[in-house]
């Protein structure tokens, strides 16, 4: 096989895996099912109001930041207790560190969706 035919195997793996993690992360993280869903409703208020395509690039933008760091927020919590199962502050300032990066997605997220659907609602 060429070197070349191996590297276009191996990405397309690489991706396969990906696929398979963000499959796990829907089926079995609470908090990403529940983004998922206002990423869903957001999705068709967007439609309804016919947002213009800055706007979607924005709120596209916005719904993939969010989830991408709760997948990492949950990689590191896994991680955590994997290394640490039993109580240690370390690990509780770890996890703490990594739910702040969500909630600083969150809130930046809340401050883009205020900013593209206030004017359309008021
Ligand atoms: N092993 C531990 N040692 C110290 N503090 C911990 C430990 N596990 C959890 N904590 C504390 O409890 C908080 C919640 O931890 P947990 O792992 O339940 O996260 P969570 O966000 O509730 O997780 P999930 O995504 O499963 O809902 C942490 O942010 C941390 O403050």
């Amino acid at each position: 096989m060429s070197k070349i035919s191996k590297f276009i195997i191996g990405r397309l793996r690489g991706c396969g895996y990906a696929f398979k993690g963000a499959l796990l992360l829907l089926k079995t993280e609470p908090s990403i099912q529940v983004q998922a869903v206002i990423a869903i409703i957001m999705t068709a208020l967007g439609f309804y109001l016919n947002i213009t395509t800055t706007e979607w690039i924005l709120q596209t933008f916005a719904i993939g930041l969010v989830m991408s760091i709760e997948g990492l927020n949950t990689t590191i919590e896994a991680i955590a207790d994997f290394i640490h199962p039993d109580f240690h502050d370390k690990i509780g300032f770890i996890k703490d560190i990594a739910a702040g990066a969500v909630f600083i997605a969150a809130i930046t997220a809340v401050v883009i969706g205020c900013l593209i659907y206030v004017p359309y609602l008021f």
